[in-house]
């Protein structure tokens, strides 16, 4: 089943200059995608457009066999949003932000059990660490136990123990929870070595597929030959 099918999505802000042209891609039940890209490559616009915050151009979006216009299901999502951008967004302890999104109290516990979130629980969201955040941001999405998770750069700023936990975080809701999940990110090593397959975007599409054969399209995009010789 195709959880995400684009089919030939242009996209403009400004209704003069695209900013995302004739892209195509799917993804399917127990894919991770991984979107990488250069700087205003359009990839967190991408997303917009697969929440519905944005109105394609031209082109089809369908989420679950469903045309977005007419998809209602939304719980069937998670969205995890760049943390930068909502960090001062979020007043309020881990508990409270858990709450305001989740009226089940056991949920919570589990969730608070499952992302390592105990001792943090009653600390307020702005004082944490970018893990922690990162971990928290994620909880409020699996919070409606969504099929489907988006995440907008979930790496950015985090040391390497960070990486390698919430990754494995991710992997674990890939495999063993059966979720389908799209992340973007510039950490491109870390998609090679855990995405099953890899969309290459700079406005139109440079490389959607395996990771293997991925990173030359990768590396003409950022127009840096031979740069990611030994990454993968
Ligand atoms: N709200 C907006 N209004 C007008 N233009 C925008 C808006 N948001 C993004 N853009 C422009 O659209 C293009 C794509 O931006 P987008 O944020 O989707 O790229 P990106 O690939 O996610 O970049 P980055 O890797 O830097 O996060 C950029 O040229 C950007 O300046």
């Amino acid at each position: 089943m195709r959880v995400i099918e684009v089919k030939n999505l242009t996209f403009s802000y400004d209704g003069k200059h695209n900013v995302l042209e004739d892209v195509s891609f799917y993804v399917e039940k127990g894919d991770f995608l991984g979107i990488v890209g250069p700087n205003g490559a359009g990839k967190s616009t991408l997303l917009k457009l697969i929440l519905g915050f944005l109105k394609p151009k031209s082109g089809e979006i369908y989420l679950f066999g469903k045309k977005i216009e007419e998809f209602k299901d939304w719980k069937r999502v998670g969205y995890v949003p760049q943390r930068l951008s909502v960090e001062h967004a979020f007043p309020g302890t881990v508990k409270e932000l858990l709450s305001s999104v989740c009226e089940d109290k056991k949920e919570i516990d589990y969730l608070v059990e499952f992302l390592k979130l105990k001792n943090i629980v009653n600390k307020q969201f702005t004082k944490l660490s970018g893990g922690q955040q990162q971990r928290v941001l994620l909880a409020m999405a699996l919070s409606y136990n969504p099929e489907l998770i988006l995440l907008d750069e979930p790496t950015v700023g985090l040391d390497v123990h960070a990486i390698n936990h919430f990754m494995s975080i991710l992997l674990d809701l890939n495999m063993n929870h059966k979720k389908s999940i799209v992340m973007i990110s510039h950490d491109i090593g870390t998609l090679l070595k855990h995405a099953s397959k890899i969309l290459c975007l700079n406005k139109k599409v440079c490389y959607f597929g395996e990771p293997e054969g991925a990173i030359e399209y990768i590396e003409e995009a950022f127009g840096l030959r031979g740069f990611l010789h030994g990454v993968s």
